[in-house]
């Protein structure tokens, strides 16, 4: 059975990103999840290929892959399951397309939301933005970890923090009741992207 993972490694799939050396930079020193996150003008056909490949290195490694947004791809591949959000599937029709089983994870950003995608089916909540960030446009002001403190004290279900995670920030975060972590930036922006993921799994530790 799968785990849901304390450090997710988001991909960043912006033109001019190698994704997959830095999939397997972060796979070879303790990512235990890998997010499949393209842009929207990725085609299904080319997420499912990426999906598929993401897939087999980790299943080399024995980590956990899920897919953003696209359960289809998700599904097709053979993944462990998805992330939705605000502008995705809904929780409770996700879960019924990836049964009782697949990993499914929603995004939270208050208590209320977050004890509702719980009852709709969420295996883990992505809660923030914790901090700024420069990767996603259009997101509400950061919640800090006073934000993911007060997300993390309304559920029983993980809590990945997620949004401008840095490795000197996630004793903060995991102070304030998250289980982990997702990043795309801090990684794959890195010049050497095994040493950021090696920093925030001692980080985690
Ligand atoms: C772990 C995690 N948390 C939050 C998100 C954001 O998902 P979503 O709100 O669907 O936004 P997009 O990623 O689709 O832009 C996430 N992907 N992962
Ligand atoms: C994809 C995404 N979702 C967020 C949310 O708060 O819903 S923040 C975010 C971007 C995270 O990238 P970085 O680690 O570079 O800040
Ligand atoms: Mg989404």
């Amino acid at each position: 059975m799968p785990s849901i993972g304390r450090l997710h490694v988001i991909t960043d799939a912006r033109p001019g990103r190698d994704v997959l050396s830095v999939v397997a930079a972060g796979l070879a020193v303790g990512a235990d999840t890998i997010q499949v996150r393209v842009p929207d003008a990725t085609t299904d056909r080319e997420a499912y290929g990426l999906t598929r490949e993401i897939l087999r290195m980790c299943r080399e490694s024995g980590a956990t892959c899920l897919v953003n947004d696209r359960l289809h791809v998700a599904l097709a591949a053979g993944a462990d399951g998805g992330h939705v959000g605000a502008d995705d599937l809904p929780v409770d029709v996700a879960r019924k397309i990836l049964g009782p089983h697949g990993i499914l994870g929603a995004t939270a950003r208050d208590p209320e939301s977050a004890r509702r995608a719980v009852a709709d089916g969420a295996s883990y909540l992505g809660v923030g933005p914790a901090y700024a960030t420069r990767t996603k446009d259009g997101l509400p002001d950061p919640i800090g970890p006073a934000g993911v403190a007060a997300v993390a004290r309304s559920v029983t279900v993980p809590v990945i923090a997620i949004g401008g995670v840095t490795a000197d920030r996630v004793g903060e975060l995991t102070a304030a009741g998250a289980y982990g972590v997702a990043v795309v930036g801090a990684v794959s922006e890195a010049a050497d992207p095994a040493k950021v993921t090696l920093e925030l799994r001692e980080a985690l530790r």
